[in-house]
């Protein structure tokens, strides 16, 4: 029978009654089709009922209770008895009020893109250890961080570090959770990431850094006549790219060269980043993944991840590192890179893919960030940049200092030092959460019982504000690094050097960054005065954990003094 969309449906045992959709789905569900009758109007569709039985009711009720009691019941019991495990688990842990009852807190707040200054809020408001969910804990303590880090300590990664994995079902040196696999790893590592095993590191980066201050000379400086506006984050992307890329896979990609985003790496990278890290708080959702991926007939419904094949974005990088190790193993080619060093150390084909690919996504961003938010804590401070660039003229005018300078030489500029150890503590790049798990003994923590598989999640901010930085924390100064004090440099140093980690899983490229920091100041300032466009808005800042910087607009001018002169030569 055709029934008109536009029909109204009445139940003819009581016409002048309105149905309620459950009425009306159980009443269709249940009626014979032939009962179903045209009525005077064709617009009207009148149902008849089967003769009205006084048994039907209890019937239908009986049925609602059957659903009820075998669906909705346990359903209900599960979330009352999760909700209230989970409050009462960690109840005694002060936090936001809706984070102790689900996660969606925690969800909301990474997607903010402010995270970093969110969590600071929270250790402020709530002390040193915080609830952010209903297992998720959060500190800004250094010594309970550094207890949790430690090399002998029994906390593990939690299941947060599987969005490391670039391929889902290979663990890496990142994310690897596996403390005795991953500390084997890492003895294989670290040689290559120190940089004794590459032969030219600093002629390399020398290279590097000439490339991108002769592009900012031909293209970016402005006359006193007109301004290039030049977004000077793109370009320290693009450089730490260039760096990390020529270390680890012998070459550089060329991104300072093209003066573009090659393969849209850094927008496929931001916008997945974006998505991904929601994977380390819906875990399940991650599992879920995991175990599709193991199994070949269900694996190609996980869509949207990275393969080598891809043109674009991360995949594309994924692609080159494949390519760049089969190289390696069918040529022989014994070569003085990361790569290298990692080969030669007993790393396996799969293996040398993924680390090299993982080189790239924890270097580069890593750098290019801390050396943004260096320089713009410079710009922004008249007092430092005045005192840098005279470091950096008397250096040069007393013939200390080559051209580019040298690592040794620029670790002999006091002050140019302060600056950075100040930027970094002030502008932590990575606040990832990176939660460690709370060994099987549980733990007590400032005297409140922590239970085992606790989530602990790190606030790097947080840790960065502490009171042994003096009564100004959050303020840019490099001078606190200038005291006699030794004692105090300690405690200082100590806690300002968790912005690398600590323990066994510490950065192992920290070296690798410094040198690349140091010629980057040097051989900027030596040569042009640069100023930010638009004070008010100096530029667009995105964390998700990591950050995600640009339209850094600044104003590039060149230094008349002989000085300063652009030279192209390495003198080493
Ligand atoms: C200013 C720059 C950098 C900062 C602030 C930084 C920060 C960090 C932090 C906080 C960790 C610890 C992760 C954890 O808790 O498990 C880490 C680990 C690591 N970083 Fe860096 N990093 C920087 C630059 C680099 C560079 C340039 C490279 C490579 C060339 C690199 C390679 C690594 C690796 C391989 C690890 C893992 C170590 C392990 O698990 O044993 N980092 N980094």
């Amino acid at each position: 029978m055709n029934i008109p969309m536009a029909a109204k449906i009445r139940y003819s045992s009581s016409p002048a009654s309105v149905l309620t959709s459950h009425d009306t789905l159980l009443g269709l569900a249940n009626a014979n089709l032939s009962e179903f009758q045209d009525v005077s109007s064709p617009q009207q569709i009148s149902i008849q009922s089967p003769t009205p039985q006084p048994i039907l009711g209890p019937l239908y009720l009986a049925r609602y209770g059957t659903i009820v009691a075998v669906f909705l019941v346990p359903v209900l019991i599960f979330l009352v008895s999760a909700i209230a495990t989970r409050f009462f688990r960690l109840r005694s842990v002060p936090g936001p009020f809706w984070a102790a009852y689900s996660r969606l807190w925690l969800v909301r707040t990474l997607a903010s893109g402010e995270s970093a200054a969110a969590f600071v809020d929270v250790n402020k408001t709530y002390g040193p250890l915080a609830r952010i969910g209903p297992n998720h804990l959060l500190t800004d303590d250094p010594q309970f961080v550094m207890r949790i880090l430690g090399v002998r300590s029994k906390y593990a990664r939690g299941s947060w570090f599987d969005i490391l994995k670039l391929d889902p079902l290979l663990p890496n040196l990142v994310s690897g959770r596996n403390k005795k696999e991953h500390d084997h790893l890492r003895l294989q590592m670290s040689a290559g990431y120190s940089g004794k095993d590459i032969k030219d590191l600093e002629k390399m980066m020398d290279e590097r850094v000439t490339d991108l201050i002769s592009r900012l000379d031909e293209t970016w400086v402005s006359s006193p006549n007109e301004t290039r506006t030049c977004d000077i984050a793109r370009y320290i992307g693009f450089l730490n790219l260039d760096v990390i890329t020529e270390l680890s896979f012998g070459k550089p990609l060329g991104f300072v060269a093209a003066d573009e985003d090659l393969y849209g790496y850094s927008a496929h990278f931001e916008k997945k980043w974006a998505q991904v890290q929601h994977f380390a708080v819906l875990q399940e959702l991650n599992k879920l993944m995991i175990k599709f991926l193991e199994i070949p007939w269900l694996n190609s419904l996980v869509t949207g991840l990275p393969r080598k094949t891809d043109e674009q974005g991360i995949g594309k990088i994924l692609g080159i590192a494949k390519e760049t190790v089969d190289e390696r193993f069918e040529t022989g080619a014994q070569k003085s890179d990361i790569l290298g060093s990692f080969l030669r150390h007993g790393l396996n084909r799969s293996q040398a893919e993924t680390e090299i690919a993982v080189t790239l996504i924890s270097g580069a961003d890593s750098t290019a960030t801390a050396t943004r938010a260096i320089l713009l804590a410079i710009l922004s401070n008249p007092a430092s940049y005045a005192k840098l660039q005279k470091e950096i003229d008397e250096a040069i005018a007393k013939n200390a200092i080559s051209s580019p300078v040298r690592d040794s030489e620029a670790k002999q500029l006091p002050y140019l030092q302060a600056c950075i150890t100040e930027g970094l503590r002030n502008f932590p790049p990575i606040t990832l959460l990176r939660e460690r798990v709370v060994p099987l003994e549980g733990d007590f923590v400032n005297g409140r019982h922590v239970p085992a598989g606790t989530n602990i999640g790190i606030n790097a901010w947080g840790l960065q504000l502490n009171p042994v930085f003096g009564p100004d924390p959050e303020v840019f100064r490099p001078e606190r690094w200038l005291i006699d004090d030794q004692e105090r440099l300690r405690e200082m140093r100590q806690v300002q050097e968790l912005v690398f980690g600590y323990g066994s899983t510490k950065c192992l490229g920290k070296a690798i960054s410094a040198i690349n920091m140091n010629k980057m100041f040097v051989e900027l300032f030596r040569r042009f005065d640069i100023a930010v466009t638009n004070p008010l808005k100096p530029w667009t800042s995105v964390c998700y954990g990591i950050f995600f910087q640009k339209d850094f607009n600044v104003r590039i001018t060149r230094r008349e003094s002989p000085n300063q002169g652009f030279q192209k030569t390495v003198r080493h």
